[in-house]
């Protein structure tokens, strides 16, 4: 049977919410933990345990059909694979920080100066978009330690929270990227594969919508229905119920997630009450 080729990173920030996002869209994967590969049992889909950073280099081979990775890794090492689908988990930026107590007021001062980083070619890229010239050290991990111990004057690297910079009295000066999870796609892969990959967001784009927003329930006197509802978004207009006491309507909607507290906060003030706020499992549009 004709399968899609799948690779996850092995272990790491990605492995446990890429796997959760396949199961999500109702494949389950044989544990594969100490496997390198793996079956899924009710979807035409093989899983390859692999590093992260060797992802990209598959998928220009075709060893592999499609990868979960960090768009971070795709822009390094994988100019020219295309992205299909952006997966809204391990969201990060790739920065440039220097000493907190240097003074910093443009990338011009940089010029000359050494960069330690793990992502060599999008500095460089940036470097020269500015015209600037630095010195770049590649190192592969603990980046952040390098100004302390006089390796370089800045450093390149991931940037979440901010606080392995704060840990290491460093500054963010410039953001070269954003980055988050993404479904990318060999240029390789045949005709079969991207039938089955059509399948697979199609269930991941459900999931990714299931996952932004919410169902929410509210009751409402009658007199005050048409102020709620006009607060209120829907997939098409918000769904309304009598109760069986008379004079009470039940109303029903989807909200995005980033925006049901302001909302909730509204039809409170005109007379909902009894809200519930449901998950949703897959949602189509
Ligand atoms: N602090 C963070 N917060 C959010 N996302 C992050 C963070 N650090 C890394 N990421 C994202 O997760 C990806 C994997 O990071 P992780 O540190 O697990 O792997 P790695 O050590 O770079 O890769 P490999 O699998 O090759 O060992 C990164 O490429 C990036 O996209
Ligand atoms: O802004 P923060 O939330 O502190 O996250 C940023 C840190 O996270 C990543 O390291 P990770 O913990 O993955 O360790 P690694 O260097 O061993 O990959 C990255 O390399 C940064 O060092
Ligand atoms: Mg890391």
């Amino acid at each position: 049977m004709e399968t899609i080729k799948v690779a996850v990173q092995k272990s790491g920030r990605l492995n446990e919410d890429s796997l959760r996002i396949l199961k999500d869209c109702g494949i389950s994967i044989d544990n594969g933990r100490d496997q390198l590969r793996a079956s899924a049992r009710n979807f035409p889909m093989e899983v390859f345990y692999l590093r992260n950073g060797d992802i990209p280099q598959y998928l220009k081979d075709g060893v592999v059909d499609i990868a979960i990775i960090g768009e971070n890794v795709l822009i390094e090492k994988g100019a020219d694979i295309p992205v299909v689908e952006k997966l809204g988990f391990s969201r990060c930026r790739v920065s440039i920080a220097v000493p907190k107590n240097v003074e910093y007021n443009s990338i011009n001062d940089l010029e000359g100066k050494r960069i330690a980083t793990s992502y060599p070619n999008t500095v460089l890229q940036y470097l020269n978009q500015k015209g600037v010239t630095s010195d770049l050290h590649i190192i592969n991990g603990s980046v952040e330690i390098a100004p302390n111990i006089g390796l370089a004057d800045a450093v390149c690297d991931i940037v979440s929270s901010g606080s392995t910079l704060f840990k290491n009295n460093l500054k963010e000066v410039e953001v070269l990227l954003q980055s988050e999870a993404v479904l990318a796609v060999s240029p390789k892969a045949g005709a079969k594969q991207h039938k089955i990959l059509e399948q697979l967001r199609f269930r991941l784009q459900s999931v990714l919508e299931a996952r932004n927003n919410r169902y929410v329930l509210m009751n409402a006197p009658n007199e005050s229905l048409e102020a709620i509802i006009s607060l209120l978004p829907g997939m098409r207009s918000p769904t309304v119920l009598p109760l069986a006491e008379s004079g009470w309507s039940s109303i029903h909607t989807v909200i995005n997630k980033d925006r049901f507290w302001e909302v909730l906060d509204q039809v409170k003030k005109e007379g909902a009450e009894g809200i519930l706020v449901c998950p949703i499992e897959k949602m189509i549009v």
